[in-house]
């Protein structure tokens, strides 16, 4: 497993600047590397204001956007264009914006979409849906280049909640009910999947963040605090701004 580190930039202002640079680094240098990247979007407010910042850099048009994947970490069961799904923000903010090739755009499905008002029928066209794009060498799953997820005051990432039954789920996708977090209807990557990411990034910002953060780093066990179970196969990035920071160890910061 890869050690965690933490950046800690001064406000959610930078926070959100330095990690939409980060991600356009990180998709060219996938895209240099590979040919192509694949990115794994997450909803909440500082991924929307991530997203906003990438839609704004000169250096967005360096990536060849007909070129990357887009997939999701977990999304709210809702009706498509819902403008809670997190669908809905990321193309607002990014991906209506940049020339990507649709079919390499892969939302979970809505809950008037074709598998119809089901989460575990959505869960698993989504499973197929990524057993389509599977690289050589695994049967289920794509190449994930860096998987980004927000962190909740309770430490859930994706839609994988403190004690919930779907913290045990070993399936690539899986349906959740009763989300403490409105919509309780959702659909998720399971721990297993999201875990073979190259890159795990865990971005938060603001002081409600802080508990559950400096738990995760303290080591927290992972089904009360599911950001604890998460991690990169090469990396796993903290990206932090002082005041979801101020509960981390003082000898895991770097401090901007
Ligand atoms: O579907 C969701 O609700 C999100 O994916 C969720 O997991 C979010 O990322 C965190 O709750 C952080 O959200 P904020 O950045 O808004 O605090």
């Amino acid at each position: 497993m890869s050690e965690a580190s933490v950046a800690v930039h001064a406000d959610a202002d930078l926070l959100a600047q330095a990690v939409a640079v980060r991600l356009l680094v990180k998709l060219l240098d996938a895209q240099a590397d590979r040919g192509e990247a694949a990115m794994v979007l997450t909803g909440g407010r500082i991924a929307a204001a991530v997203y906003r910042a990438v839609a704004q850099l000169p250096a967005r048009d360096a990536v060849d956007w007909s070129r990357v994947d887009v997939w999701w970490g977990d999304e709210r069961f809702l009706p498509a264009g819902d403008p809670e799904r997190n669908e809905t923000q990321a193309r607002a903010a990014l991906l209506d914006v940049v020339p990507l090739d649709p079919a390499r755009v892969h939302p979970m499905p809505a809950s008037d979409g074709p598998a119809g008002n089901d989460p575990e029928a959505a869960a698993a066209a989504y499973a197929d849906e990524l057993a389509r794009a599977a690289r050589p060498g695994h049967a289920t799953l794509p190449h994930f280049d860096v998987l980004m997820l927000g962190v909740g005051e309770d430490g859930h990432v994706a839609s994988i909640f403190p004690e919930h039954p779907v913290h045990y789920d070993t399936r690539p996708c899986s349906a959740v009910r009763g989300s403490p977090k409105p919509p309780a209807v959702r659909t998720t990557l399971t721990l297993p999947t999201i875990n073979t990411a190259e890159e795990v990034w865990l971005v938060a910002g603001g002081a409600d963040k802080a508990r559950a953060v400096g738990m995760a780093l303290a080591g927290a066990g992972p089904v009360q605090l599911p950001a604890a179970g998460v991690h990169g196969v090469d990396r796993t990035r903290w990206l932090l701004d002082r005041a979801a920071a101020a509960d981390v160890p003082a000898r895991l910061r770097s401090l901007r």
